[in-house]
């Protein structure tokens, strides 16, 4: 299958307001084949939005080599930008105009007929379901209702490819849930997705394969069971504390298991067998005020990797 993205040593420096480099982006390679959904995993300031920008040719790469869809986009932004669907972090819909008009609008704007756009918009109000909102404002849509619509408007030109930049940020819950659904059937129908996220749950839900990325450089790859085999046991056992008393534990809690993290109030430990380590904590009296058996996820994954915390 073709890869729609060849990304190598990919690079992005900014000036900062002293004129010196910011190097938001370090050398980045990547390849996502078609009908992959493809995730870039990472906290606030890795470079996640800076590669997306760069993917969806708005932002000129400073360094090293990048092919969309089979073509530079130094030199074909144009044509590579009419074949995707964008959907940016910031809300970008005409608040002015309802749902309705904001896909006709948008589909106008590509130079599709008025025929088109009139039945592209029924099509996608109905996929974004948003059909009894199709005459309401923008601005009186829920925040999960406009992200749906922005969704809906960036699948107009029938894209080969949707970047979606931290798709559910900001959405409570249930929202974020319909949206993954959303996504989930676009995966279905062989539409190739290429998303940031902050949120592990959110890469282990919708993304085939995915970077780990940190400093503006990837730390792993692979499949969330891959990520998770590779760099974390099967479970973990989280052992909770008063605040601060955890550090006092954290030596007889190593020496139960391969391997322990320390957070404010809590000590992880990583196991093949939860059930035998909560037996093996009580034995060695270690006073935890609760404890709980999990598996392993992305976070404990990024936790591993960099020490830190996905989300702040
Ligand atoms: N236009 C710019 N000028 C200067 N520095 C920038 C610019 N855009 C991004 N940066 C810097 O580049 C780094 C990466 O930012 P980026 O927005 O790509 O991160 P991110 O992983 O998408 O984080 P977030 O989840 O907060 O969006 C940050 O240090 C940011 O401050």
């Amino acid at each position: 299958m073709a890869d729609l993205i060849v990304a190598s040593d990919l690079q992005k420096t900014f000036p900062n307001k002293k004129g010196e480099p910011v190097h938001a982006v370090r050398g980045i390679d990547l390849r996502v084949p078609q009908g992959e959904a493809f995730g870039l995993l990472g906290p606030n300031g890795a470079g996640k939005s800076t590669t997306m920008r760069m993917i969806a040719c708005v932002s000129p790469r400073t360094g090293g080599e990048l092919q969309i869809l089979g073509m530079d986009p130094n030199l074909d932004g144009i044509a590579i930008r009419d074949r995707l669907g964008v959907v940016p972090q910031e809300g970008n819909l005409d608040e002015e105009l309802s749902c309705r008009e904001n896909l006709i609008v948008y589909g106008r704007y590509f130079g599709f007929s008025r025929k088109y756009c009139a039945a592209k918009a029924d099509e996608l109000l109905e996929f974004a379901q948003l059909t009894a909102k199709a005459s309401a404002r923008v601005s009186a849509l829920s925040g999960g209702m406009k992200r749906r619509l922005t969704i809906a408007r960036a699948l107009v030109n029938e894209p080969d490819m949707v970047l979606l930049d931290e798709p559910t940020t900001g959405l409570d819950p249930q929202a974020r849930h319909v949206l993954w659904d959303r996504l989930f059937r676009l995966k279905q129908q062989g539409v190739t997705l290429i998303l940031t996220t902050h949120y592990m749950d959110e890469a282990e839900q919708l993304c085939d394969r995915l970077v780990v990325v940190d400093g503006g450089r990837i730390v792993a790859e692979g499949s969330p069971a891959q990520l998770i085999a590779q760099y974390c046991t099967r479970e973990v056992v989280e052992l909770r504390f008063t605040p601060g008393a955890q550090r006092q534990h954290e030596a007889a809690a190593t020496a139960l298991v391969e391997r322990v993290e320390v957070l404010p109030d809590r000590l992880l430990l990583y196991t093949t067998d939860g059930d035998s380590t909560v037996e093996a904590v009580h034995q060695a009296g270690i006073p935890a005020s609760s404890s709980l058996v999990r598996r392993s996820t992305l976070e404990d994954v990024f936790l591993t990797l960099t020490g830190r915390s996905l989300v702040d």
